[in-house]
């Protein structure tokens, strides 16, 4: 089931996508808890929320779907249609797991370069900094990754308040560059995806159907 969003203005499309357990609902959770948006939070459902941003000058507030999807191999044509509209997409590894990084190229782009229909805006996450002494992921190769591909990088800890910050500064020059390229969708063209209906697994199996 689907339905509109109202809402004046520009409106851009969040995912996360990468391996399961690297973190990405805990940055979620950190975009549903934060204070810097200075506006109170929209839960649509367990999986989406609705925050502004202001960016400028001039200032000029932009409305931002946010999505969690689920990195699990059993969900992942159920998440796929996530990426059809997304403006930005945060790909998220942990340091402290060698795979998650390599599939962040092997898997997560590829499979966003076949199911997105336009530009996506691409930030790469290596999380769970606080765990250094168990990195595996050494910083200088996924930086030279981030350039190859010309995307924003940044490393962070979803489980630091602080690290938020770099993390909406990085977020907000990306929807700068979106908005000034002319992307980004408005109310009347945004649809929500209704993650409240059971999502069924590759081989058919569904818990709820
Ligand atoms: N130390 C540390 N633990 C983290 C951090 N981020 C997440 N975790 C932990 O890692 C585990 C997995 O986190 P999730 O946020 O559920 O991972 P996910 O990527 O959403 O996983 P899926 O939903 O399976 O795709 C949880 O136990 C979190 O508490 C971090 O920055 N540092």
């Amino acid at each position: 089931m689907a339905s509109n969003v109202a809402g004046a203005g520009k409106q851009l499309r969040i995912i996360f996508v990468g391996d399961s357990g690297v973190g990405k609902t805990s940055i979620f959770k950190l975009f549903e808890n934060h204070e810097v948006f200075q506006s109170p939070v929209v839960t649509i459902n367990p999986q989406t929320i609705e925050r502004n941003i202001v960016i400028g000058p001039p200032h000029e507030t932009v409305k931002l779907l946010i999505y969690d999807t689920a990195g699990h191999e059993r969900f992942r044509t159920f998440t796929r249609q996530y990426y059809q509209d997304a403006d930005i997409a945060f790909l998220v590894f942990s340091i402290t797991d060698g795979p998650s990084f390599h599939h962040i190229g092997e898997i997560w782009m590829k499979e966003m370069a076949t199911n997105r229909q336009g530009n996506t805006e691409m930030i790469l996450i290596g999380n769970k900094s606080d765990l250094a002494d168990d990195r595996i992921n050494p910083q200088s190769t996924s930086k030279q990754f981030a350039e190859q591909y010309q995307m924003r990088f940044i490393e962070m800890s979803a489980i630091k308040n602080d690290d938020f910050q770099k993390l909406y500064s990085v977020l907000k020059e990306a929807v700068t560059h979106v908005i000034k390229k002319g992307g980004g969708g408005t109310k009347e063209d945004i649809v929500i995806i209704n993650d409240d209906e059971p999502a069924p697994r590759d081989d058919g199996w569904c818990s709820k159907c």
